[in-house]
């Protein structure tokens, strides 16, 4: 489990995020929601260790990342994968060797051990047959696959994926989707994405915390968002058209 308490973070003396807390569980997705500019890159980031809150305490499993030494930071790093924004792909490198390269970076497996474990994983995401294939030949959606075979490579406990379904189109953001959900069930991952797709919202948001301005102004999961009282969060909801409708009926 990850347990963040009272984060909070500000750039110039302006505040970003204020106080932020909540928990994300094994085996679940957890989604962290908002408009554009309401911090949720900032709070993953320092949810990661790439910023460090002013206040706050960031628990891994009870390990605290900020207050921990170095060894304590290494280990719980070696746990964490991460799905960046548009994968994120070395352009040089072919798609097994973008999943491997986690594996030559941290570990001291053999040649035949990290090939076997990346072919592996891209089998995991269905992409058996693009080992071979670079990066600039194939699509966005098998870009993201291949980013999320990269982030399980190394077994994580702990999933974090940035904006997963931005520039896909619908049916492939919902297989995306239906994907991170998977491997999240099977591996018992804590995971956590961050997104504004309402398909997302709906389909995977076991547990959902909503950002505006900073603050949490809500939480809860996807069976009880559309009842939410919350004036900021239903406007968030509402302003897609599909909920609009489904709210009316
Ligand atoms: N390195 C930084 N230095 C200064 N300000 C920053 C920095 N990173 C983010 N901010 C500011 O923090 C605020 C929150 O940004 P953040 O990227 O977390 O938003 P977001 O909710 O992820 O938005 P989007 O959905 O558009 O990605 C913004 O006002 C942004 O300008």
């Amino acid at each position: 489990m990850i347990e963040i308490q009272n984060v909070s973070k500000a750039f110039n003396g302006r505040q970003v995020l204020d106080g932020i807390s909540g928990k994300f569980e094994p085996g679940n997705c957890s989604l962290i929601i908002g408009g554009s500019g309401t911090g949720k890159s900032v709070l993953l980031k320092c949810i990661i260790g790439l910023f460090k809150p002013e206040a706050g305490n960031v628990l891994y499993a009870g390990r605290d990342f900020w207050e921990g030494n170095a060894d304590v930071k290494r280990d719980i790093r070696r746990e964490m994968g991460v799905l960046f924004q548009g994968g994120a792909l070395f352009d040089s490198k072919n798609v097994l060797e973008n999943v491997k390269f986690p594996l030559d970076m941290l570990t001291d497996q053999s040649e035949k051990e990290k090939i076997e474990r990346a072919e592996f994983c891209l089998q995991r995401v269905g992409l058996e047959n693009a080992a071979k294939r670079m990066p600039s030949e194939i699509s966005g959606g098998m870009k993201k696959r291949v980013g999320i075979a990269r982030a399980i490579v190394m077994n994580p406990k702990y999933l974090f994926c940035d904006e997963p379904n931005s520039g896909l189109d619908p049916l492939t953001s919902v297989k995306i989707d239906e994907l991170i959900q998977e491997i999240t069930d099977e591996y018992k991952i804590t995971t956590v994405v961050i997104t504004h797709d309402m398909n997302s919202v709906l389909g995977i948001g076991e547990y959902i915390m909503f950002l505006h301005k900073g603050h949490k102004l809500w939480e809860g999961s996807n069976q009880n968002i559309l009842d939410t009282d919350v004036p900021e969060l239903q406007e968030f909801l509402y302003a897609n058209q599909l909920i609009r409708r489904m709210k009316n009926h």
